[in-house]
Parts: structure tokens; sequence; C-alpha cells
């Protein structure tokens, strides 16, 4: 009667790639000084999903991609919940908890970002070529060596991947090329290892709209082939839409409405998210004209009590300054595609009807 009961199989594991659950992520701002940028962030990608971060700057979508890979700056740290995450060969780990050399293997491999500006990502003084070999060389397994041939070949079939001529590419520079072939190169670089994650963070920002609209084109593609999972932070709601299937609203760091990218952009039942799309000029020929979204964010040491939205929301009542909402499931789906929203009013059918979004 000693043997220990074999571990039974959590109920809360419905098949997720990654499970984040209640994460704070706080910065040392002086010597007894910190911030909380996220609180409270919980969800659920699954395989293959693909999930855009909007919200205006400072709501901590950026804090939030770094944290989940631990990449924060030394300042930062992930300070509460955890970032349960399936690796390839089907174990659940928290990343909070992986050891230096593991986290280096679960980086690239398992997992990877695509930071805006690709020019900072790459080493100015290596080549296209040098910077894949690198990669390859970093994470390959003892006795599994192989040739640089092989491996320049499978650099270039990835450059090719992101349409990129290898024979100009592998030998340049990348001041050499243009920011557009850049970009593309380090989403190539990102794919490497086949990571089951790849997170981007504003990926096609400062680029012309044609070149942002062929990468947008190809990874949705790739993402079909490779059937890998996307996070992607962005300021452009457009480009949400039409990336991904699902769309998550921050808010001086919380997570204040989820859904599919319908119940979004479509069917929003927070008044943020809401501004926020009506907020965006209209496409052209529609004579609607875009209501502005006044003031800014709050400060993340001044967080206002209740909603931090209130001073801002023209459906505030007196009741939102007294009481924080939580993010209320309204609408229940599997696979992490629930509709939920933090508004103590968000059951008020006459505040949402629908199309009240463009
Ligand atoms: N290194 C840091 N030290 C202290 N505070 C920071 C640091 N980095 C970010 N912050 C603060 O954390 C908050 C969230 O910033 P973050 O960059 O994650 O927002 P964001 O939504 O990604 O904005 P953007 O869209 O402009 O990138 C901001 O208030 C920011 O000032």
């Amino acid at each position: 009667m000693n043997d220990r009961p074999a571990p039974a199989p959590d109920p809360a594991d419905d098949g997720a790639l990654l499970s984040v659950r209640g994460v704070d992520i706080d910065y040392r701002t002086g010597r007894r000084s910190r911030v909380t940028a996220v609180r409270g962030v919980g969800f659920d990608l699954h395989p293959g999903q693909s999930m855009a971060l909007v919200g205006e700057s400072g709501c901590g979508k950026t804090t939030l991609g770094l944290g989940l890979l631990r990449l924060l700056p030394r300042t930062g740290t992930v300070s509460a919940g955890q970032v349960l995450f399936r690796r390839k060969d089907g174990r659940r780990v928290d990343v909070r908890s992986l050891a230096k050399e593991d986290l280096r293997r679960f980086r690239w491999n398992e997992a990877a970002m695509v930071f805006q500006g690709a020019m900072n990502a790459f080493n100015p003084v290596l080549t296209v070529r040098d910077h894949f070999l690198d990669t390859f060389r970093a994470h390959e397994r003892r006795g599994a060596r192989r040739t640089r041939a092989d491996l320049i070949e499978h650099s270039a079939a990835l450059l090719e991947l992101v349409r990129l001529d290898p024979a100009r590419v592998l030998a340049a520079h990348p001041h050499e090329l243009s920011g557009g072939m850049r970009q593309r190169a380090l989403i190539a670089l990102a794919l490497a290892l086949r990571p089951q994650l790849l997170i981007l963070d504003e990926p096609t920002t400062a680029l012309d709209i044609l070149t942002q609209r062929a990468i947008v084109e190809r990874l949705t593609e790739l993402r079909e082939e490779l059937r890998f999972a996307m996070l992607f932070i962005t300021h452009d709601l457009g480009l949400a839409a039409e990336l991904a299937d699902r769309v998550g609203t921050m808010y001086a760091g919380r997570m204040i409405e989820t859904g599919t990218t319908r119940d979004v952009f479509h069917r929003s039942r927070h008044p943020y998210t809401r501004a926020l799309i009506n907020s965006v000029p209209p496409v052209a020929g529609d004579p609607t004209v875009p209501e502005s979204l006044p003031g800014g964010p709050p400060s993340l040491g001044a967080l206002p009590p209740g909603c931090s939205f209130a001073p801002r929301c023209a459906h505030a009542e007196p009741r939102c300054s007294r009481t924080r909402p939580e993010l209320d499931v309204l609408r229940e789906r599997p696979e992490g595609l629930s509709h939920a929203a933090a508004c103590l009013r968000a059951g008020d059918a006459a505040l949402f009807t629908e199309g009240a979004t463009r």
C-alpha cells in the first residue's frame, strides 16, 4: 500500500500549447520601487492558433511577450503566476522554473520571438549565413553534428520559405538588406528550429504597405504549412484582424477582453476595445468620422481604484470607479476561444448592440 499512485491526469490540461495563469510582471524602477507592468494575465493558446495582442502603447503587450520567454531586461521579473508550455516531447513545463541550460534549449527550439526593428536583432558584423550557422550549431545535440554544407542548404531552404533569394542574402551583412528583407530573414531564422510558438512584436511596423502585406500573407501561408502557434503584438488592428484567429485587448497591464477575432472586432463587450476600433481611420469610402480616444492610459504607479479605464470611459457609472471588474466569460467556447470581458456593464445589451463597432 506504500506504492505511490500514478499521477492523476491534470483536469485543467485540455491540450493547450501555452497556458498562462495569473501572470504578474514587475520592473524595478529604483532601489526600493517597482511598477507592475502586467497584472493577473491568463489565457490559453492551442497548437496552431494565432492570437493578436492589441492596445495602446504602454499597456504591457511587449512586457508580456518578453516575460513568456523569460527575455525581460534585468530589471524585469515575472513575479507571480505560471507559464505552462507543452514541449515537443509532450511534457508540460512551467517556463518560470526552467534551469538556464533548459531555457536555452527551449528558446528557438520550442518558442522564438521576432522583435520590432530587425536591425537590432542581427549582429552587424556577421553575415546572414553566420547567423543561421550560429543558431543551428548552438542547438545541435551532441553526436549529431551536421556538415556545414548541409546547414547552408537548410538555411537556403528557410530563406526560400520567406521568398528571399539565398544566393544574394546568405552572403550579405544585415545593413546590405532592405528593412523588409531583414524582417523576412529574421522570421526565417526564428523558424529554423521549427518552434511550436512564434511571438512577433510589431514585425511589420516601419515597413511600407506593400512589404507589410507580402510579409503578412507569407506568415499566414507558413502557419498553415508548418502549424506553429503565433502570438502577435500589434497596434495595427487591420493586421490583427487578418492574421489572428483570436484577439486579446490589453489595458494598463491587464487583459480586459479576449475572444475570437469576430467577437472582439464585431461583438466587442468592452468600451475600451470599442473605442480602440473606432479610433482607427475608416477605410476609404466609409463616411463615418473616426471617434478619437481622448487622454491616455493611467500611470502604472497610480492606477485608479476600480476599473482602470473608467476615467476615460464614456459609459462609466459611479460603481466603475469603486469595483474592479473581473474578466468574465460571456460566451463559453473550447480551446481558449471563449469571449470574455472585464467590464461591469458587459451584460448591458443596450450599450453593446451588435454592429455598434465598424
Ligand atoms: N525596463 C523597464 N523599466 C521600467 N518600466 C518599464 C520598462 N519597460 C517597460 N516599462 C513600462 O511597462 C509598461 C508596459 O510597457 P510595454 O512596452 O510592455 O507596453 P506595450 O503595450 O508593449 O507598448 P508598445 O506598444 O509601445 O510597445 C509601460 O508603462 C512601460 O513604461
